[in-house]
């Protein structure tokens, strides 16, 4: 393939590609003078608006959240130490290698294995002894997403319940119905081998009778509709619940009102009540939450990932406008053989846009729009990881925190800038980051089309320390060997 690229260089591409018939290389590399101070100054301008006019997604993290879930199908590689706060230092506590050790009922270890769990991932090898020691303690969890705390404080509610209790000892919140029904099922899966135990959802839509008590052991469900049962329908006798899970708690508080209601419900859980909050990510918001929600803590923190750009080769292309850096692409296409790419645009429209132009030129391509239903979404990202479709497209919005691997190239189409209209660091680093993993080498192709977007990339360059070439011919036979 290095001679595929070897042969064009410093000629016309259009000559050499068979799907995409395009202009010349030269493209590629356009002078940055090119571009006129006041036109610039202008479409940049338009450009703002525009795409803040329609920039309709917003993002919705219960729908990213749900959308992780359905396209996991195991436990998400993680090399990051986590990092244990016990509340009490003199009490030893040790991490658990195998789920023998942490002397389960029989029927949950069956059900943990009949899971296919071999042995327990990194937060639930430091979590699980904490939440199942005697007396109970308490707990903050933050591990990234698909990382095993389902898992975790599912284990814990099942060892707490007593079946003969015929009346909710367990409450679990979720951020949204789609959520909750997801952790439903692990319960319903992990507690197969103890049928006695029984669950309820808590969510809108379940209507019970006025004045009934609940029975099942173990409560899931939203923030709304538990605080109704516990407070103004009185279902559910909070003063005997014994574990309260808050999961999810960065989605939790991304939701308008759904923090009160939480800090409402647990006011009106016993002393002795052991509290977990579970999160992915842990913002300054999301701490300050849960240290309102969860008294005395032990805390488990995932430790933040090394920021590291080493393994991947960055570039940027030179245009003047988007037809341009779409004629870019297409030179691009040409030259190099590229297994597989993920295409990052600012809007929807601009994604919808170039997705049609390239399927015209005889690409195979998937679009991930944030007007699409979660499973519609999670179908398209399982066709591409299946090599179905070879180039996704898609917005920043709709791809944030979502788990897809590796993939040879990532190209911004439109470089991540935040509200503000200024760099967005943790997002270049976040999209770029699908590639280049699991110790191979990934490219970065950034596209830019104006003074702004040189600036840009020029902070994103100084923010990272890392050197943002700019693309040559020169260099094609190099990123042929990254990107095939
Ligand atoms: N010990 C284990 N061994 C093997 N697979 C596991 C183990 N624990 C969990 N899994 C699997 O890994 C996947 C992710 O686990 P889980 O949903 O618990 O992660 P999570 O951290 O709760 O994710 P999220 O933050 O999205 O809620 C699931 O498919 C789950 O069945």
């Amino acid at each position: 393939m290095a001679g595929a690229a070897g042969r064009i260089r410093g000629r016309a591409l259009g000559r050499f590609q068979p799907a995409l018939p395009v202009g010349d290389l030269s493209n590629l590399h356009l002078k940055e003078e090119k571009i006129k101070p006041e036109a610039n100054g202008a479409v940049v301008k338009t450009n703002a608006n525009s795409e803040k006019a329609d920039e309709e997604e917003k993002e919705d993290r219960a729908a990213q959240s749900l959308l992780n879930k359905l396209i996991r199908s195991n436990l998400v590689d993680n090399t990051n130490q986590v990092e244990v706060l016990q509340r009490d230092p003199n009490s030893p506590l040790y991490s658990v290698k195998s789920f023998e050790e942490l002397r389960l009922k029989p029927q949950l270890l069956q059900g943990v294995y009949a899971m296919g769990f071999n042995r327990p991932s990194k937060i639930q090898e430091n979590a699980l002894p904490l939440m199942l020691a005697e007396p109970p303690q308490n707990l903050i969890a933050q591990s990234q997403s698909g990382t095993g705390k389902t898992a975790a404080f599912v284990l814990a509610m099942l060892s707490q319940v007593e079946p003969a209790n015929r009346y909710p000892q367990c409450l679990c919140l979720s951020p949204t119905y789609e959520l909750a029904l997801q952790t439903g099922k692990v319960i319903e899966q992990m507690g197969k081998f103890y049928p006695e135990l029984k669950l309820a959802y808590a969510v809108r839509g379940n209507k019970l009778e006025r004045g009934q008590k609940i029975s099942e052991h173990i409560v899931i469900g939203t923030p709304g509709t538990v605080l109704d049962w516990c407070s103004k329908l009185k279902f559910i006798d909070p003063k005997k619940i014994k574990v309260f899970v808050l999961d999810e708690a960065d989605v939790m508080i991304a939701t308008q009102g759904h923090q009160d209601q939480s800090i409402r419900i647990q006011r009106m859980l016993p002393r002795n009540c052991q509290m977990l909050l579970f999160s992915a990510t842990f913002e300054d918001s999301v701490w300050k939450f849960a240290q309102k929600v969860v008294p005395d803590p032990n805390i488990i923190k995932l430790k933040r990932e090394e920021e590291t750009l080493d393994t991947i080769k960055q570039y940027y292309v030179l245009c003047n406008n988007r037809d341009e850096k779409f004629q870019a692409l297409c030179n691009l296409y040409g030259a190099i053989t590229i297994a597989q790419a993920m295409i990052f645009c600012h809007t929807r429209k601009t994604a919808s846009w170039l997705a049609a132009e390239l399927s015209k030129e005889g690409h195979q391509v998937a679009l991930l729009s944030g007007e699409m239903m979660v499973e519609q979404r999670a179908a398209v990202i399982e066709r591409f990881r299946e090599g179905k479709e070879k180039v996704l497209v898609t917005t920043n919005v709709c791809a944030r925190g979502i788990d897809v691997e590796q993939v040879s190239v990532v190209i911004n189409f439109d470089l991540p800038v935040d509200k503000d209209g200024n760099p967005d660091n943790e997002t270049y680093l976040h999209r770029i980051g699908r590639t280049g993993r699991f110790g191979k080498r990934g490219l970065a192709v950034n596209m830019v089309d104006s003074k702004h977007s040189m600036n840009i990339l020029n902070r994103i360059q100084e923010h990272f320390n890392k050197k943002i070439e700019r693309l040559d011919t020169d260099d094609l036979d190099e990123i042929e060997k990254i990107a095939n």
